[in-house]
């Protein structure tokens, strides 16, 4: 489904990504960590299509995205969250909802104004679609209507999540996911990312820092550790690795 193939990135001298090499399964939650400045974001910023790779490439289901601008990435179903919330924090949560709809409204304004019936009917399937999938669906029924700025952090990051799965996503991109919070809002997180995957068949990877989390949840955990891909295996596989072991320890240094 997902397949990245020798992808490499440089920032002047810093080589933030040296041939990252794998595939996410379909359907399945795979984990990408490593310690602080490995090249995660990077990673997710080449696969969304915010970095240009000075090499390799980025398939889908066999077609090859990389020359692709981060919108048209977006309408192939690619959706992510940001490590920083990245909400609009002036609106409310079913505003800030709505905006990950945008790449599926068909109806441009033209169209619009020519067809306004049928407009509206594709805002009312909107908004009855959204209800569902993803008001109740991450249980913000109760503050749909405040403003962001009013939620506590636990429920902004799943404002977050809900914005990305407006988009209907086939493939989701989790930047630290439950970075900041507390235990429960971690378990409610992780539980709602779980539901996601089983409920929609949703292809996620995830870059995560809490380790409990990924063991947890993930099939397959990518490592990387200064740009290079040091590991790749289920949870168990990566954890016994020498490699991993000794990139962790170094950081703990
Ligand atoms: N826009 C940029 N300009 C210059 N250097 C960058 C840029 N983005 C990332 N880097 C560098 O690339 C390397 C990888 O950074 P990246 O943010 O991808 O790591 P990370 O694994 O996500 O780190 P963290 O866990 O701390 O978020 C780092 O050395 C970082 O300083």
């Amino acid at each position: 489904m997902l397949k990245v193939d020798d992808i490499q990135l440089s920032f002047g001298g810093v080589r933030a990504l040296q041939g990252v090499s794998f595939e996410a399964a379909p359907g399945e939650i795979t984990g990408i960590i490593g310690p602080n400045g490995a090249g995660k974001t990077s990673l997710f910023n080449v696969i969304s299509g915010f970095y240009k790779p000075d090499n390799g490439t980025v398939t889908v289901e066999g077609q090859d995205i990389s020359g692709l601008k981060p919108d048209a990435r977006a309408a192939l179903g690619i959706a992510r969250t940001f490590q920083n919330i990245a909400l609009f924090r002036g609106m409310t949560v079913l505003d800030n909802i709505k905006l990950g709809c945008h790449t599926r409204l068909n109806a441009n304004v033209w169209s619009a104004l020519r067809y306004f019936g049928s407009a509206q009917k594709e805002e009312l399937e909107l908004r009855r679609d959204l209800e569902e999938r993803v008001i109740d669906f991450l249980e913000i029924d109760h503050v749909r209507k405040a403003p962001i700025t009013a939620l506590p952090y636990g429920l902004q990051k799943r404002v977050e999540l809900g914005r990305a799965l407006a988009m209907k996503p086939k493939i989701l991109l989790l930047d630290e996911p439950v970075a900041g919070m507390n235990r429960e809002e971690t378990a409610d997180m992780a539980r709602f990312i779980l539901d996601v995957q089983e409920q929609f068949g949703t292809t996620i990877l995830l870059v995560e820092h809490d380790m409990h989390m990924v063991m947890d949840i993930c099939s397959r955990v990518v490592v990387l550790n200064f740009g290079q891909q040091i590991a790749q295996g289920t949870p168990q596989e990566v954890a016994q690795s020498k490699e991993v072991i000794d990139a962790y320890l170094g950081q703990a240094a």
